[in-house]
């Protein structure tokens, strides 16, 4: 049996006090490619960003490659809504941890900082990877997986598209040498056009043999690139859809809601 990549056991979490999922089981295998799709507020990005150490788990374990991540047992009920309760916890994850072991989230929308370049970006982004091997390669192939930000090296982030800024922050998360690379919502607000560009980009990724978990609300988008597809709703998982049943959007929109579309 092939060790798991990542593996989800019982995680339950959100924003106390309100819990956004539960009881999440998920194991991705190594090489495997898994797309996440459900409605709008139920809870993607916050188990993404829980599984990426930005938010502490609440119960359960995330593991990776083998390794615990985030600490054993459950999150102690808060004492006083008073208090700011995040001062005095101790986390039970780390995002360096998480980065360190080569689990790189990728978040949705733009955190770049505006007034520097292209290039300027992709130099400091390698610090991330603190000398993993392979990194200079990948600072190199950059050109060919994005053939687009060649034309735009020397331009400052506020002068990109939308997809344009897409495009650098993810080859951000591939110069901190992903060993799985989560991406959140890639598309979101990209014209047909630049989504079709970005879905090349990430199939180049694909074949690079990086690892990938896609959320995104495009379903074409979401099926050409994954092999798994993973539907989420009210903050768990209610099935998984292997490559070889793919639906298309009109029969994803019927399993997820019936009629009621
Ligand atoms: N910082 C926050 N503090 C409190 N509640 C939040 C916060 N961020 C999100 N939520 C709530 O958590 C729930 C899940 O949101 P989340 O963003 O994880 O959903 P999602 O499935 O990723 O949706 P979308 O596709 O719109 O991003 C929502 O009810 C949202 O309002």
């Amino acid at each position: 049996m092939t060790a798991a990549l990542l593996e989800l056991r019982g995680l339950t979490g959100g924003y106390p006090p309100v819990s956004v999922f539960r009881d999440v089981n998920l194991t991705i295998k190594p090489g495997e490619h898994v797309g996440f799709f459900g409605p709008n507020g139920h809870g993607k990005t916050t188990l993404l960003k829980t599984i990426a150490g930005v938010l502490d788990p609440w119960d359960g374990g995330i593991y990776f490659e083998g390794n615990r991540l985030n600490a054993e047992g459950a999150m102690q009920a808060r004492v006083s809504h008073n208090l700011n309760y995040d001062l005095f916890r101790k986390r039970r994850i780390k995002a360096r941890d998480v980065v360190d072991a080569g689990l790189i989230y990728v978040m949705q929308g733009n955190l770049l900082f505006p007034e520097m370049t292209v290039e300027e970006v992709l130099d400091i982004a390698p610090r991330a990877a603190r000398g993993r091997p392979g990194v200079g390669q990948m600072r190199r192939q950059i050109h060919d997986l994005f053939p687009r930000l060649r034309e735009r090296w020397q331009s400052k982030v506020r002068y990109l598209s939308g997809g344009e800024r897409q495009m650098v922050s993810i080859a951000v998360g591939l110069l901190a040498m992903p060993r799985l690379l989560m991406l959140d919502e890639p598309t979101l607000g990209l014209s047909p056009k630049l989504r079709i560009e970005l879905s090349q980009a990430v199939q180049n990724i694909r074949e690079t043999g990086v690892p990938l978990i896609i959320v995104d609300q495009n379903v074409e988008f979401l099926t050409s690139l994954v092999d798994r597809l993973i539907l989420f709703d009210h903050g768990t998982v209610t099935r998984e859809i292997p490559a070889e049943n793919m639906p298309d959007h009109a029969q994803l929109m019927e399993m997820m809601f019936g009629g009621a579309h």
